[in-house]
């Protein structure tokens, strides 16, 4: 169906007229090749003799580069796109360099690199019997050679653009980077495998350069198709036109079939509607793998059971870098990490996970000090602000995941799996493939995958973030229940006063990187040490300087009566609580020293009560609560003129 244009979309003709000239020049050739094809006679060319040899010929050798760029190729993509080295740009174009490099030039380098006077060919042939010149071996070194960098440059591409997120979560569910690679990476990645390997086959089957050059051009062992085609061009011109049709047909079927795929239009996507395997069986890839072994200092999973005794963990970590946080606590603490953006509360879980270089941690779980462990051997579960759900996994096999890691039969993690899912309320959806989960759905199941591993160490990343308020709440009672279970300390980072204040038996207030304050969560409310996290607890909260007449001069201006003034010249921070503010028609007349005019700027509904904005040009904007009935009695709409009034005993000094 057409689109209708835009005005003003018109193409320019000049260079619409230099791009049909461009398509013209590629299609004449190949108009060329349909035009001149006796197609009567088409038959008897392909299936002669010399045709077929060729044509076996091809096909083996094409497949063999294939599986030695499969086999070189995949890990060296890996290499290029997940690790950091000296000199990286320059393998890269390395790999990129047999793609512009004249073929027979590459011939030549492949000769005096591998042939028989060439640096590797005496030892080659002398302590391996390996003779590549003049071998099917050679044509395939050859067709290798120009053929493997679509493979590589493919696939780079693709895990690059693999969010970080899955793997390291599976590495935090104790699998090695090997078994994150097969597992979790490959399957990821496997439609630009796909496509580059189709590509990568085309090529190979279409080598002619490198091969007359380096392995030569004798019937039967080396001479492949595009080599027939040149010398049937020389004595039967038809059957070379009907041979060029063949692979001309390969060439396009395989293109059609990657539909641009290797040019990133269509390319891997990840996330929840992520890069799906090219496995349409819905059986999970983790039920194909074998445990893997049980390393001493792994997580070891006694039994898959939820109600199986957690192991008691307490926690010491003193991390440095970026982060300057010292943490003690026992086990079955649950640690609620707050502060405003930016202030490391991710980099503060990274660094527990051994993720980043830019903070360090020093930890101790339990009697194991894992400061030296890799992520997968530390038995710290994470799961961050996205959930990571395996997208090519189901749920139960998500759920299993951490399980089957450390060893547990697949039966048992898939019992233990599914007892999670029920107790987290999400059993019915053991099937189902995250992109079949809403946003709550698929938080729960990331939830019971990082609870079934049975970490030491439990970190999480905003966990209930995409939760609606009424699923929130549910999920928060559900979390409480489980958490209390929890043998382990758990990391909750969380920008959710309430999540923080009913999750955390301690609230870490983070600023900066370093600890502003770290207490209980009755402490921190009542004493919050920073307007943010006061202004997080819904608390008012206004930096001013105690004066010498016991008033308290605010840093934006106006003053301020409390009843415990603090000594003259020091700076503190005055709390309200919204509740202990009253809103006024009139001026008040009684007791409180603390009265405003102003104006109310917001009225917004929360819980059963409303909060009041009042701006006033004597204060900074006040927080009032009130019931809806007082609101309605009062006449308050937004622009009404009121007065605020602060008893001052009502007024906490907090010095930060
Ligand atoms: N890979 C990185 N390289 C350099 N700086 C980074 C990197 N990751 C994070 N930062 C910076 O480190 C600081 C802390 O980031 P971090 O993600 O830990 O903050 P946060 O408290 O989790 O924030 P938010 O609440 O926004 O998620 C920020 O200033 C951020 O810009």
């Amino acid at each position: 169906m057409s689109r209708p244009r835009a005005p003003g979309t018109r193409t320019p003709v000049t260079l619409a007229v230099p791009a049909l000239l461009a398509i013209a020049f590629l299609l004449l050739p190949l108009t060329g090749i349909l035009a001149r094809t006796e197609w009567g006679e088409l038959g008897t060319h392909l299936t002669s003799p010399e045709v077929t040899v060729a044509l076996r010929l091809s096909l083996l050798v094409s497949f063999c580069a294939l599986g030695l760029s499969l086999v070189l190729g995949v890990p060296l993509a890996w290499l290029l796109a997940r690790v950091s080295f000296p000199g990286k740009a320059l393998v890269r174009s390395l790999v990129l360099l047999p793609m512009v490099l004249p073929p027979t030039v590459g011939g030549v380098a492949l000769l005096l690199g591998f042939g028989r006077r060439g640096l590797l060919g005496p030892w080659l042939e002398n302590d391996l019997g390996i003779v590549l010149p003049f071998h099917t071996s050679g044509a395939v070194v050859a067709a290798t050679f120009v053929a493997m960098p679509f493979l590589v440059i493919s696939l780079e591409g693709t895990i690059a653009g693999l969010r970080t997120s899955y793997e390291e979560t599976a590495a935090s569910l104790g699998a090695s980077p090997v078994r994150v690679f097969l597992t979790v990476t490959l399957p990821l990645v496997a439609p630009g495998l796909a496509a580059g390997a189709a590509l990568t086959w085309a090529r190979a089957l279409g080598e002619f350069g490198a091969t007359i050059t380096f392995a030569g051009n004798l019937p039967g062992t080396t001479q492949t198709l595009p080599l027939e085609v040149y010398l049937l061009l020389q004595d039967q011109p038809q059957a070379a036109t009907s041979v060029s049709l063949l692979l001309l047909a390969v060439a396009m079927a395989v293109l059609v079939a990657l539909r641009g795929r290797w040019t990133g239009t269509t390319a891997a996507r990840p996330g929840n509607g992520a890069a799906r395997p090219g496995n349409a069986d819905d059986r999970p890839a983790e039920e194909n793998e074998k445990p893997a072994e049980v390393t001493p200092d792994a997580p070891v999973a006694t039994t898959a059971a939820p109600s199986a005794p957690q192991r008691q963990s307490p926690l010491r970590a003193e991390v440095s870098g970026f982060n300057d946080v010292t943490l003690d606590a026992p086990a079955g603490t649950t640690i609620a990490v707050v502060g405003p953006n930016g202030a490391g509360k991710t980099t503060l879980l990274r660094a527990l996970l051994g993720l980043t270089p830019r903070a360090h941690a020093r930890l101790r779980l339990g009697d194991v000090d894992v400061t030296n462990l890799p992520p997968h051997r530390r038995g710290v579960a994470w799961v961050p602000q996205d959930g990571a759900l395996f997208p090519h996994l189901s749920a139960l096999a998500n759920t299993a995941y951490g399980l089957r890691t450390q060893g547990v039969r697949r039966t048992e993690a898939r019992r233990g799996a599914q007892e999670w899912l029920d107790r987290l309320g999400v059993g019915d959806l053991a099937r189902r493939r995250p992109s079949q989960l809403s946003g709550g759905q698929a938080q729960r199941v990331a939830l019971a995958r990082a609870l079934a591993a049975r970490p030491r160490l439990l970190l999480l990343d905003e966990p209930l973030a995409a939760l609606d308020q009424t699923t929130r709440a549910r999920v928060r009672r559900m979390l409480r229940a489980h958490l209390e279970g929890f043998g382990g300390v758990c990391l909750m980072v969380t920008h959710d006063p309430v999540e923080a204040i009913s999750l955390g038996g301690r609230v870490l207030v983070l600023d900066d990187g370093r600890t502003l304050q770290d207490d209980t969560p009755g402490e921190v409310s009542r004493h919050p040490r920073s307007p943010w996290v006061a202004r997080m607890l819904g608390r008012n909260a206004w930096t001013c300087t105690a004066t010498s007449d016991g008033t308290l001069s605010l840093a934006a201006g106006g003053t301020l009566v409390a009843a415990d003034p603090a000594t003259p010249g020091t700076t503190t921070l005055a709390i309200i609580a919204p509740e202990a503010v009253s809103l006024h028609r009139e001026r008040p007349s009684g007791s409180p020293r603390n009265n405003w005019p102003g104006t109310v700027r917001e009225i917004t509904a929360v819980g059963s009560r409303l909060r009041v904005v009042v701006a006033s040009d004597q204060v900074p904007d006040l927080v009032a609560e009130i019931t809806p009935q007082a609101a309605a009695e009062l006449g308050l709409a937004d622009g009404t003129p009121v007065w605020t009034s602060v008893k001052a005993t009502e007024i906490t000094l907090v010095t930060p």
